[in-house]
């Protein structure tokens, strides 16, 4: 404890404490006069104090209001406590001790039941004196009954009458420890801040019981103790102003029809809130709200406060919500009416799905300008088609798609839009090509950054598959694609994950939607990326507002359904044919692949000599498929597919996939003929319990049978297999009891290869079985679109020996052999051939 001052030096600290005082109570008079609007330097932040109801303080404006250290204490508390409440304890601003005091107990301990008799005194400003800062003053009209009792402004809640409880606070380091007997009230207290920590000493925390509570304050704050004493006579000396309780806020959107006041306590705004006919106010959040069509009003009538400061709802949202900001009786759900669809192709019109029509009209609704973010597998691709199709008249269509899908999406029109003229198609494989050869003209992402100059005049219909491959401003990606959607008319955007951290990633996606939205990233990131200045700049990798930004996104710009909102209207499982890209098949590949076909079929040979040359065909395809299924499955992981199965027989397709997946850090797992049955269910069970994204990667033939993996809901198969029912036994890998969702299968398919011939084989085989009731028909039907008439005689000659040779009794085992021992360095003739070259003699011996 220091030693007492004697009154000479009481004195002297009491006139300087009274001169610092008043000059600052000037200085912030002066700079409120000067600029009402801007109190950011000293105002509250509206985002940690809340407008909490007020129940320790007078709610009748016409009651006097706190002069001068009021404000201090206010903004003090409020930024060190996000639950601001109104001033109502005394609290000793100290050196770092202190401060984790007042930051920590005091908005713990409320003040004591209001004195009518004491409440006008109180209501005085405080203006004691203080050299060691000038918060530590206490707080006026919220402490009424407390002034110039000290230390009881401390313990007031656990104050009862008759008794009491005393004890006292020293300072410890860094620390500072409670000396004080047992009090159960306030052992809840501390255990409420995360500070603390339980000495052992029995004198820190005695087991007594007594009813009251008297804390002393630290050491260092009996200069504050005196200034509290004294404070009566300093008010005198401030100059008689309005209350310099500066509050600043911000209003946000809480539904489609209201928004509420995020910001500390006023009378005077109060007084404001209460004339408001549509004010709520929300206990839980300790907010008062209002309906829409208030806000402009709201907004004008704060402006007239001077210590008050409510900043509007972003202009964006203002437009987006326009027709509830002007209504006087707000319709919460507005019917989207149905669009007319009579002049899109009827073959897609009576193939959608209830949702998907849904989603077509949302489209329409928003005059073509939309971010479709349906969850994966709930059919994008055919809503998306039949949105553009509908604005056909403004084609060339543009589609902005990743290079492993462009022929997917060719099929995919083929698919739907029967009146469209194949060769109206322009897939785009090159940078030599032309970007607009074809009415609808696809695209990779890389190749619209190379090729996006050519555009003289631009697409006025625009599609961008996997739209959040755009949510890096900085990326060539991105800088194509930006301007190019900001001029056209619709602009179609597809993701089933548009941002997979951060709000930030959402950005580029809803300017590209709604240009006008937001022209600063930088107040986006404000407002809904909790951006943070930085030594380095600015961060903006967090997230504030986000049920607003929720709200904006389905009022203006998204539409999204999760599979579990329609699962009732999905198939169980849902195939897909991915066309693969040929262009990824090297010139090597390709010339290997036309050897072997051509040893197929040329017309001298033995027919041991053309099963030689279909098995070489076939494993050329395992090779040749390699960089397009590898950049696929890098594509699914980008896209955010957490959880899949890629299913392959060669081995070379096997390794070089892990090979892939451990260069990229991905986790998987791989299970095929050499893994050992322990083994095999131990890496079954890792995957289906690892909760984040994982691939595992599996043989076809060793691992069709026997393994649950329901943790996944897709499948990829990146080879065919000709056998069909061995494809659907590994399918049902996934589709099996445990699963909740409906699952996706994609097989992906070259053209140019061995899958010309397999993929028509497994459909014709699955058709007989489904008509004989054995298999499901509708496998089929994914590829009434692929046209695999066969042109060319060879061809044909080439499908009847797929047929002949997969047909023949045990013929899997020998096929299968050859294929999991092709190696292939070896059948290039680099020396190594001998085993393949061994596997095929005894093949087709
Ligand atoms: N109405 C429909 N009729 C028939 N098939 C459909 C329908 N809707 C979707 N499909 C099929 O479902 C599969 C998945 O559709 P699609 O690829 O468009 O999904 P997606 O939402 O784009 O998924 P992802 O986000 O994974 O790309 C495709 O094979 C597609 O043809």
């Amino acid at each position: 404890m220091s030693l007492p001052l004697t009154e000479e030096q009481r004195k002297k600290i009491e006139e300087n404490r009274q001169k610092a005082l008043a000059r600052r109570a000037e200085k912030l008079l002066a700079e409120q006069h000067q600029s009402p609007g801007s109190g950011s330097s000293i105002a509250t932040n509206s985002s940690q104090s809340k407008q909490g109801p007020p129940p320790n303080l007078p709610r009748d404006p016409s009651k006097p209001v706190n002069h001068g250290v009021v404000f201090l204490q206010q903004n003090l508390n409020s930024s060190s406590n996000g639950n601001q409440r109104p001033p109502n304890f005394h609290s000793f601003h100290l050196s770092s001790p202190g401060q984790s005091f007042q930051k920590t107990l005091a908005p713990f301990f409320r003040q004591p039941p209001r004195d009518p008799g004491v409440e006008a005194k109180a209501a005085r400003p405080c203006t004691s004196g203080q050299n060691i800062s000038d918060t530590n003053c206490g707080s006026g009209s919220a402490t009424p009954g407390t002034e110039g009792r000290r230390p009881q402004k401390l313990g007031a809640s656990l104050h009862k009458a008759g008794s009491s409880q005393k004890g006292m606070c020293i300072r410890s380091g860094g620390r500072f420890q409670v000396k004080i007997g047992y009090n159960a009230e306030l052992i809840t207290v501390f255990k409420r801040l995360p500070s603390r920590s339980y000495g052992n000493e029995p004198s820190v925390l005695a087991a007594q019981s007594l009813p009251t509570v008297t804390l002393e304050p630290l050491e260092g704050a009996e200069d504050s103790r005196e200034s509290l004493s004294t404070g009566g006579v300093a008010h005198t000396c401030l100059p008689s102003a309005p209350s310099l309780a500066f509050v600043k806020g911000q209003c946000v959107l809480i539904s489609r029809a209201r928004f509420e006041a995020d910001i500390g306590y006023s009378e005077d705004l109060m007084a404001l809130f209460k004339q408001m006919e549509s004010r709520s106010y929300d206990v839980k959040t300790r907010k008062w709200n209002f309906l829409l069509e208030e806000h402009n009003k709201l907004i004008q009538s704060v402006r007239c406060l001077p210590q008050v400061q409510l900043d509007p709802l972003p202009t964006t949202l203002t437009l987006a919500f326009a027709s509830q900001l002007e209504k006087t009786s707000p319709c919460l759900t507005e019917p989207i009416p149905e669009a007319d669809l009579s002049g899109v192709d009827p073959k897609l019109v009576s193939n959608l799905l209830p949702f998907q029509r849904a989603g077509v009209n949302f489209a329409v609704a928003k005059r073509g300008r939309l971010l479709l973010a349906d969850d994966m597998g709930l059919g994008k691709t055919i809503q998306a088609i039949c949105i553009a199709a509908f604005y056909r008249k403004e084609w060339p269509l543009l589609v902005v798609v990743p290079s492993s899908v462009r022929f997917t999406w060719e099929q995919a029109f083929l698919q739907w839009l029967p009146s469209l003229s194949p060769d109206r198609i322009n897939v785009v494989v090159t940078g030599k090509d032309r970007l607009t050869a074809g009415l609808v003209n696809i695209v990779s992402f890389d190749l619209l950054s190379k090729l996006e100059k050519q555009l003289k005049t631009p697409f006025k219909v625009v599609i961008i598959d996997e739209s959040h491959f755009l949510k890096n401003i900085k990326t060539a990606r991105c800088r194509a694609a930006m301007p190019l959607l900001k001029v056209a008319k619709r602009v179609i955007l597809l993701s089933g994950t548009p941002a997979m951290s951060r709000p930030a990633e959402l950005y580029t996606q809803i300017i590209g939607v709604r240009p006008t939205f937001f022209p600063q990233f930088h107040a986006f990131g404000l407002r809904y990326c909790d951006a943070k200045r930085q030594p380095w700049g600015w961060d903006y990798s967090g997230s504030s507002n986000l049920g607003e930004l929720k709200l904006l996104l389905e009022e203006a710009v998204m539409l999204r359904r999760l599979k579990c909102d329609v699962l009732a209207q999905l198939p169980p499982k849902q195939r897909k044919m991915v066309v693969i890209a040929p262009a990824r098949i090297s010139t090597k590949a390709r010339a290997a692949l036309a050897a072997a076909a051509k040893e197929m079929t040329t017309m001298n040979n033995t027919k041991r000599q053309q099963k030689e040359a279909l098995l070489l065909f076939f494993n050329r395809t395992a090779e040749a498929k390699i960089p397009s299924v590898i950049e696929y499955i890098l594509d699914l992981l980008e896209s955010g597919r957490e959880k899949f199965l890629v299913f392959a027989h060669h081995k070379v397709v096997l390794s070089a996939i892990t090979r892939e997946l451990e260069r990229k850090q991905v986790p998987h797992i791989r299970i095929d003929g050499s893994t050992s049955s322990a083994d095999r269910e131990d890496l079954c069970q890792q995957f289906q319990l690892f909760e984040k994204h994982a691939v595992a990667v599996l043989s076809i033939t060793a691992a069709n049978m026997g393994l649950t993996f329901s943790s996944a809901d897709l499948v990829v198969f990146a080879e065919l297999f000709w056998n069909p029912g061995v494809l659907l036994q590994a399918e049902d890998r996934v589709h099996r009891i445990g699963q909740a969702s409906s699952v996706s299968i994609h097989y992906l398919v070259a053209r140019g290869t061995a899958d010309d011939y397999l993929w028509p084989l497994i459909q014709e085989k699955i058709k007989v079985l489904g008509e004989a009731g054995l298999s499901e028909t509708n496998f089929s039907e994914m590829t009434e679109a692929t046209n695999y008439f066969y042109e060319d005689p060879k061809q044909q000659k080439i499908y009847d020996l797929f047929q002949q040779s997969f047909e023949e009794e045990g013929s899997d085992m020998e096929l299968l052999e050859a294929a999991e021992s092709f190696d292939p360095g070896s059948a290039s003739g680099d020396g190594q051939g001998n085993s393949f070259e061994r596997r095929l003699v005894s093949y087709c011996s």
